[in-house]
């Protein structure tokens, strides 16, 4: 008896792509349903680079789901080729993509990332509102190498000390208070703190403002991406830590450079945080 491989798609020397964006926080979208993509560090840093390649933040990927009762397996590479838990921004143009290329006529689609299930909701205003589940603050969830779990810690960083929060909203993140966005020290401290010694797996590194109990002002130095337009788990955690520190109400406005998101979480530890906003599609092309 012989026995012979089957692909159903073999890999193809060119890849269909979409670009998009969340507020600015740009993504290569690329279907694995129906194409077969071979995706190495090298090829993705190519098609990251914003002079040499189509420049991105994330690569996304839309895979068949791995369980039935899930609708689809997304993928997220950061530019630098890092392959990552979350991508909230990500989602919402997730949903957009299956949506609007005909992939699901559902409105409500579950979907499995390397960080577990989410649920998107693609809504009659053009919004999509995602639950992005609970957030997790157990130090060892980020990786965060501290002692024990305590609602800020102390960061010594380049010869400072830092006061931060840490959170896990699938991938990791570390959230500074600062007085003012406008002044917030993002070129001194983001690649610092994002490649510290306590976060073996590297951090999001957000710089947060309170403005007052339903608005925060936000600069995320992402890892594997420097500083973008906006990152919506950044959001996520920058209000969930602040609502920890009882610092906001349950509704909050986080105002990114490029535009704003709703972020909804009741304080409560195993309820979800919800995040709601835009996704939108620039451009179809083929590389
Ligand atoms: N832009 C994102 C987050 C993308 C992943 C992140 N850089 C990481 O390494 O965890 C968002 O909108 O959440």
């Amino acid at each position: 008896m012989s026995v012979q491989s089957v692909e159903t798609h073999p890999a193809s020397q060119t890849v269909k792509f979409t670009k998009m964006q969340g507020l600015g926080n740009d993504f290569m979208v690329i279907d694995c349903i129906n194409q077969s993509v071979e995706f190495t560090t090298e090829k993705i840093r190519q098609w990251s680079d914003r002079n040499f390649g189509i420049g991105f933040d994330q690569l996304l990927v839309v895979e068949n789901a791995s369980q039935e009762s899930v609708d689809f397996r997304y993928r997220i590479f950061n530019a630098d080729g890092s392959e990552v838990q979350q991508c909230g921004n990500g989602a919402r143009c997730f949903a957009r993509y299956v949506y609007d290329k005909g992939l699901t006529d559902k409105t409500e689609i579950y979907v499995e990332t390397a960080s577990g299930v989410i649920v998107l909701y693609i809504e009659d205003s053009g919004l999509v509102r995602v639950n992005m589940g609970a957030p997790n603050f157990e130090p060892s969830s980020l990786p965060f190498l501290a002692p024990a779990r305590q609602e800020e810690y102390a960061l010594n960083v380049l010869g400072e000390t830092l006061l931060i929060g840490a959170v896990s909203m699938g991938n990791p993140h570390a959230v500074l208070p600062v007085d003012d966005i406008k002044t917030a020290p993002v070129e001194k401290f983001g690649a610092a703190v994002e490649s510290h010694a306590s976060f073996p797996e590297r951090v999001n590194v957000g710089f947060a403002q309170k403005v007052d109990n339903s608005h925060i002002r936000l600069r995320v130095y992402e890892r594997g991406a420097a500083e973008t337009l906006a990152c919506g788990t950044g959001a996520c955690a920058a209000m969930a830590v602040f609502r920890l520190w009882q610092q906001v109400g349950d509704k909050v406005t986080v105002s990114l450079p490029g535009g704003d998101l709703l972020v909804e979480w009741n304080g409560q530890a195993d309820s979800p945080v919800w995040m709601s906003g835009p996704a939108i599609t620039v451009f179809e092309g083929e590389i």
